[in-house]
């Protein structure tokens, strides 16, 4: 069994994820240059109603801007059509967009897209063919209006997306992870007060996706600045967004933080799994020593884990609920070593119609379990009761 529990490491100092653990190919983060916070905000403010031959957007909603929200739905339920229209590549009539205290679009009032300021990233970076990787960076950062507050400086940028050993190459000789690590620096460089990027792991094989998912960790710990994701892998969103935004058919289903979000039915149906946020307390013997509350769980250690730089105390901990069983009892023949012990806050149909899903409370955090019916019955479950859950394999993303 693969993938039952993965690792994101979160600092303690602000709480949000600043590298991947596990099989990441990039070491941990080196010291962080000194970024100003971005400044607190009241959300992303939209009002838009947009009509596409029989596709319909309509949109009524604040979305948060603090940390990575992801914008998620299947294909043309209009992710695409409402990144757009935030960052002004395409204006629509009677649309509002206010970003903070920023009035992008209301009335006959809108600000460009080169104007508003936003960085943006999308599936293939369009980094300019004839320009080295430096200049690639600079283009915009030395074409900046005056006025504009410097948040990053480029060598910050440069080492925090470890662009250094690249800038002297051509765009066309790097790697498609590495592309899109410029065109992110890029984008951070234009000074954003929110990033947009849409799909940005999507042309990358799985390899250059995992090594590029810890940089966009790094971003959103250690410059503060907001990001919209939109993505189709809700692995990926698992991974880095603390918020998420379920789209359906032209609007926003639900919003919310994506602890919470995860329970869904909607996202159960495409593989129900759980975020926990756990304590480290350090580890041995290449296990890693994590709480959950009052409760323990150990795991294999990512490789890098045991370096002195290398100490993160809170994680994320990614379980399909497929991965986790039940017992009325604890088990102590059993070769499963994390049980927790859980009570049962709701049994509900699961996609599949012999299967069960079962929502349970660890310590304050809801955590899934994919149970076939049978068993459910088989050991008479009802919601209130106590239980526990065994977290059968262990890995590391
Ligand atoms: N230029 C256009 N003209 C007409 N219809 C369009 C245009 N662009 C998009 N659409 C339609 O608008 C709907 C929403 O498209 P959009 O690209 O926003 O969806 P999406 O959720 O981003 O999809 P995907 O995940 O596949 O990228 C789709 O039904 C699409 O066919």
């Amino acid at each position: 069994m693969n993938n039952v529990i993965s690792l994101f490491h979160r600092t303690a100092r602000q709480g949000k994820p600043t590298l991947a653990a596990g099989q990441r190919a990039v070491p941990p983060a080196p010291a962080a240059p000194s970024v100003p916070a971005a400044p607190e905000s009241a959300g992303l403010t939209l009002a838009l109603t947009i009509q596409r031959g029989d596709f319909s957007l309509q949109i009524n909603n604040t979305l948060p801007l603090q940390g990575v929200t992801a914008l998620f739905g299947r294909s043309g339920c209009g992710k695409t059509t409402l990144l757009r229209a935030i960052a002004g590549l395409d204006r629509h009539a009677g649309a509002t967009v206010q970003c903070g205290a920023a009035i992008w679009q209301q009335g006959s009032h809108f600000v460009p897209v080169h104007q508003r300021r936003i960085g943006m990233v999308f599936q293939e970076s369009s980094l300019l063919p004839h320009l080295t990787v430096a200049q690639n960076l600079l283009y915009g950062f030395n074409r900046l209006a005056k006025h504009t507050p410097i948040q990053l400086q480029p060598e910050q940028v440069m080492q925090l997306l470890e662009l250094t050993p690249l800038l002297q190459q051509a765009p066309e000789q790097l790697s498609g992870g590495q592309r899109q690590r410029v065109a992110l620096g890029r984008a951070l460089l234009s000074q954003p007060q929110l990033l947009l990027l849409d799909e940005p792991l999507a042309s990358l094989d799985q390899q250059s996706r995992s090594e590029i998912l810890p940089f966009l960790q790094r971003i959103a710990s250690q410059t503060g600045i907001p990001m919209l994701l939109v993505s189709h892998q809700l692995d990926d969103v698992v991974k880095l967004a603390d918020n998420l935004v379920l789209m359906q058919h032209g609007g926003i289903h639900s919003q919310g933080p994506l602890q919470q979000q995860l329970l869904q039915p909607e996202l159960a149906a495409i593989g129900a799994m759980s975020l926990l946020h756990a304590k480290s307390s350090g580890s041995k013997h290449h296990l890693l020593q994590l709480s959950i509350g009052q409760q323990q769980l150990q795991l294999p250690a990512p490789l890098h884990a045991d370096t002195a730089s290398y100490s993160p105390t809170s994680y994320r901990l990614r379980i399909q609920a497929r991965d986790v069983a039940l017992s009325l009892t604890p088990l102590n023949d059993s070769s499963v070593s994390n049980q927790l012990q859980v009570s049962i806050s709701g049994i509900n149909p699961a996609p599949h119609p012999a299967e069960t899903l079962v929502q349970l409370t660890l310590e304050g955090q809801p955590l899934q379990a994919l149970l076939t019916k049978q068993s459910v019955e088989r050991l008479e479950l009802q919601i209130g009761q106590q239980v526990y859950a065994q977290i059968k394999a262990v890995a590391l993303d």
